[in-house]
């Protein structure tokens, strides 16, 4: 049997590039966010929301489990609430062991009380700041970067990564689209990928997690998306045949040979209906093969989960040992959004010593 224990799992160093800000607040914050800004919640004791987020986002559709967001996105209008969602942000994943994140809101969800694009993202900023400057203050060792999304069924794509590229050297690492992804598709914002592109600016697409390969085309062969976010329905390019060998086409060729990193979300994928069971996850086939596969929380409220929970699952369903964990692990590290010789340093400083203690323990 697998001896991996949680607790291990979470001094193991982690890194995470899939996590949304919006759906990663403490129950207790979003209870006291409300209060002081009169939104009205769907229940009133910090257990019960928790338990009302999983609830309602283990709902078997994309679409229904992005209606839970009203209640986050409702409470962080404000410079101090968008402040004390990214500083605890910051200090849960340092307490989960992440040793590296790059956290994704879409800032023109945070413009109902007043405040500017550019505001919502210094305030974000100011938050991640101070939750690093904390964390570090503990002895810890942290550091977070911000992806600025876009709204897929709205019109502001272009205006935000224009933000992103304009907030670069301000910790911001890169762009993204999300919601709802039936009807549309990655290329409805081409404009923005080539603005992106023209900047030499990194971006990430959500894509092939409530729709399947046409949507993973066009985010890699149109819009040229340096990762996929999910990606986890490329396993409808490959057929495994009853001897277990494995045929891929010219999609899941291609992600393979050019390396394009999936930001794999295993409980979310579950609880959305992109995959039935997490036993049915094609997490396994995918890393068997090869491809970049990377681990990540999605939403950690609405899955209550953890960098390290995600592990654990992994490892309870296929059986993955330290050795797997650390090949994951700097296989996000080296997708980072990050100059090269920085990914290099965490990954030599951080990654391998973590690992080779518990390795050799
Ligand atoms: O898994 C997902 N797929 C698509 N969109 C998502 C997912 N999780 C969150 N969001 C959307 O991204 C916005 C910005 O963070 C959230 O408000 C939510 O609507
Ligand atoms: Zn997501």
């Amino acid at each position: 049997m697998n001896e991996l224990t949680a607790p291990q799992v979470r001094t193991a160093p982690k890194v995470l590039l899939h996590d949304h800000l919006d759906g990663g607040l403490r129950p207790a914050t979003v209870l006291d966010l409300a209060d002081a800004c009169g939104h009205t919640l769907p229940a009133d004791t910090a257990t019960g929301l928790a338990r009302w987020f999983r609830q309602s986002a283990d709902s078997g559709s994309l679409v229904r489990y992005l209606e839970t967001f009203e209640h986050t996105v409702a409470v962080m209008q404000t410079a101090d609430g968008l402040e004390r969602v990214a500083r605890e942000c910051v200090e849960d994943l340092a307490a989960d062991g992440v040793v590296y994140a790059e956290v994704r809101f879409a800032p023109e969800q945070h413009l109902e009380r007043g405040l500017t694009l550019d505001e919502v993202v210094e305030h974000v900023l100011e938050g991640f700041r101070s939750g690093e400057s904390a964390v570090a203050a503990t002895g810890g060792r942290i550091r977070v970067g911000c992806l600025l999304t876009a709204m897929r069924h709205a019109a502001r794509s272009r205006e935000i990564a224009e933000l992103a590229v304009r907030f670069r050297d301000r910790g911001v690492a890169g762009f993204d689209i999300a919601g709802a992804e039936a009807g549309y598709p990655p290329s409805r914002h081409l404009d923005a990928f080539e603005y992106m592109r023209a900047a030499n600016a990194h971006f990430t697409i959500h894509a092939g997690e409530a729709f399947g390969l046409p949507s993973i085309h066009e985010a890699v062969a149109f819009c040229g998306t340096d990762r996929l976010g999910h990606g986890v329905r490329i396993v409808d390019d490959i057929t495994v045949a009853d001897d277990g060998t494995a045929t891929l086409g010219l999609l899941a060729n291609y992600v393979r040979d050019k390396r394009i990193p999936l930001e794999l979300c295993p409980s979310s994928n579950v609880q959305t209906g992109a995959v039935a069971t997490l036993e049915d996850h094609p997490f396994d086939l995918l890393a068997r093969l090869r491809f970049r596969v990377t681990v990540n929380t999605d939403n950690r409220l609405m899955s209550d989960t953890t960098m390290t929970n995600e592990m654990m699952r992994l490892v309870e369903a296929f059986g993955y040992g330290w050795v797997d964990l650390e090949r994951f692990t700097i296989n996000a590290m080296k997708s980072a959004f990050l100059p090269f010789d920085q990914r290099l340093e965490l990954i030599d400083d951080v990654i391998k010593p973590g690992y080779a203690i518990l390795i050799g323990a």
